[in-house]
């Protein structure tokens, strides 16, 4: 009996019904088998499978009979280029009484762009070498009437030997007369790469069910801007800690940083390019993909030895997400106090403060321009557009808390954008002049106690001086900054000693304990102490104390090289450097100083970098 059952064909033993998403090692799909999981997408799962002794990657849905990785099929299938990866095969996979679509694709070996870079510390020359990777593989998908709209770091793969860059997951994309999938108002993609005319038109058409947003390859070029920026710099060109609100407001209202000043190890002709990309106006930014890559490349034929010198020195910050901060500001109604002031601050005339409840009752209309202001003429078209600006976002203060996302947070997952129902009308507003603010008297506890007494005048006097004048950026425009200086012996441990990479900050004020009021501050040029009031991390305490020196240029310049700890007073040599809310060098000098008598707002950031630049 044994013998004949052993002779016998055995039956296969039914597969385990599973999930598409926890495919176990062996398990088949079509004729491909599991070998481990590569990574979870947006709409899929990814699978190293085998057949034949080759490897490949397998997307398969989430979800059953999903429209979506159907497109990408035919999307991958149209475009046939060596930066874009190569379709093998699609098929269904069934599980349970449901069909899953998938995906046979290339298996690409390498890491993406910003892991790419962190390990291997390349030269400006080897990034643009794969940026121009890049650009060409948007040209072929441009040229076949396709848009990517998911261009990021996280959707390239450098291939092992550097050289190459694959762009993947096209499964954001559209091409001209593909079956409409949206029902939001913009498509799929990622927050921090949304082009300020997406952003745009998401505010103003927020409350249309029927209003979907069409990417054009301006869109897939800004988005390569970004990329280009954070990869070359580390950092995304607008905070990502940013509230949602916020971000877009600094997106819509702001032009960045140029890569170069952000970092000035960027060559500046390759600043320059990006710069362009990342232009308000899709007009502005190259026509073509293909325009930047010739640009790219005729670059970076012409530069010299600062191509070859990496970004990134091996202490320095390499590139990676930057929200640190925003995780901590979630929910935190404080913490978004602190940042609306700071962005009102940075966005509205700064002569009166804006609070939330004036905002809302002014934003309907605003009275006209007083006589005594008429003189400040020039500055006002801009700050009209940017205290409008700060009316929408006071409204969408009062409704919304999302923050931006990191590169992998989805748009079309998100709710509508945060200015919903308020259309455009807040930036069309006309706007009234607000009152000069109330001089801070020189003894106010407002001027940093920690700077030491000072020798200016009192701030009484001067601002009638400044009445009627424009004031802002007269002849301290003109004071150069100061030179570069290396960081005190033993800063750069102690940055990694606590855990940080140059490039990371801490939020912090020069006045402390923060005072309830948003009126600017009186500094002096020298020694300065600010206090910590957020950092990422543990080690840096709530009210450590960060010492240095201010220096007057075009802005209030700090750098620092000391710091106190809250708990344990154990002092440690640092190099850092202050930066606004916005993480630019400096604090912006508010209208009201003069030579001799700077205003600033108190809050910033103190910023680790491995150079005083
Ligand atoms: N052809 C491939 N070869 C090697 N790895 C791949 C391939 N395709 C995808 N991967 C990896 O699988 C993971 C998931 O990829 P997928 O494209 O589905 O989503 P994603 O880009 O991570 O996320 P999202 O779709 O939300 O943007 C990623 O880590 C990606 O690098």
């Amino acid at each position: 009996m044994d013998l004949l059952r052993a002779l016998l064909p055995r039956a296969k033993p039914p597969e385990e019904p599973t999930s598409p998403d926890a495919l176990p090692q062996g398990r088949r799909v079509g004729p491909w088998r599991v070998v481990r999981p590569l990574g979870q997408g947006g709409n899929g799962t990814v699978y190293l499978v085998r057949r034949w002794g080759r490897h490949y990657a397998l997307k398969l849905a989430t979800c059953p009979g999903d429209l979506r990785l159907v497109r990408e099929g035919k999307l991958l299938k149209r475009v046939k280029h060596p930066g874009v990866v190569k379709l093998r095969a699609a098929g269904q996979w069934t599980g349970g009484a449901e069909r899953f679509p998938y995906l046979v694709m290339e298996y690409v070996e390498g890491l993406p762009l910003y892991e790419w870079a962190r390990q291997t510390r390349p030269t400006a020359r080897q990034i643009t070498r794969l940026l121009i990777q890049a650009a060409w593989a948007l040209e072929a998908l441009h040229q076949q009437h396709a848009v990517h709209r998911d261009v990021k770091g996280g959707n390239t793969l450098v291939r092992p030997d550097g050289k190459q860059l694959v762009l993947m997951d096209l499964g954001a994309g559209d091409y001209e007369g593909a079956t409409p999938l949206t029902s939001h108002v913009l498509p799929p993609g990622t927050e921090v790469s949304l082009s300020p005319e997406a952003m745009a038109f998401a505010r103003l058409h927020a409350t249309t069910p029927e209003a979907h947003y069409k990417a054009s390859p301006a869109d897939d070029l800004y988005a390569l801007g970004v990329m280009a920026y954070r990869v070359l710099t580390g950092h995304y060109p607008f905070a990502v800690h940013l509230p949602r609100d916020m971000f877009w407001l600094a997106v819509s209202t702001q032009s960045p940083r140029s890569a170069h000043e952000a970092h000035p190890r960027v060559p500046e002709t390759l600043a320059a390019i990006v710069h362009r990309l990342l232009a308000k106006q899709p007009e502005e930014r190259h026509a073509h993909a293909r325009e930047v890559a010739e640009a790219l490349e005729k670059a970076s034929s012409e530069g010299g030895a600062e191509w070859d010198r990496p970004p990134f020195d091996a202490e320095e910050k390499a590139p990676k997400p930057q929200g640190v901060l925003r995780r901590r500001r979630a929910g935190n109604p404080r913490g978004r106090a602190w940042m609306w002031q700071q962005l009102q601050k940075k966005h509205r005339p700064r002569e009166g403060a804006l609070s939330r409840e004036k905002a809302l009752a002014s934003a309907p209309a605003l009275p006209s321009r007083t006589s005594r202001h008429r003189n400040r003429k020039k500055h006002w078209g801009v700050r009209v557009l940017v205290l409008a600006a700060a009316v929408g976002v006071a409204l969408a203060l009062l409704t919304t808390t999302r923050q931006v996302g990191e590169d992998d947070q989805e748009i079309a997952r998100a709710p509508p954008p945060p200015d919903a129902g308020t259309g455009a009308a807040p930036f069309q507003a006309p706007i009234s002049a607000p009152a000069a603010p109330a001089a801070p008297d020189q003894d106010d506890p407002r001027v940093n106690p920690l700077s030491g007494p000072s020798s200016h005048p009192k701030l009484s006097k001067v601002l009638p001086l400044c009445v009627g004048l424009a004031c802002a950026g007269s002849s301290q425009a003109t004071r150069p900054k100061p030179p570069p200086e290396e960081c005190p012996p033993g800063a750069l441990q102690t940055m990694r000693d606590l855990g940080f990479y140059a490039g990371d900050y801490l939020q912090a004020t020069l006045v402390f304990p923060l005072p309830d009021d948003t009126e600017p501050v009186l500094v002096k040029e020298g020694a300065v102490t600010v206090h910590v009031v957020q950092s990422p991390r543990r080690t840096v305490p709530f009210a450590s104390r960060v010492s240095g020196r201010l220096f007057f240029g075009d802005r209030v310049y700090g750098r620092f090289t000391s710091l106190t700890l809250a708990r344990g007073g154990q002092t440690l040599p640092v190099c850092m450097e202050l930066v606004d809310i916005l993480v630019s060098r400096g604090l912006e000098r508010q209208p009201e100083s003069t030579e001799a008598a700077v205003m600033v707002y108190y809050s910033g950031g103190v910023e680790f970098v491995s150079r005083f630049e």
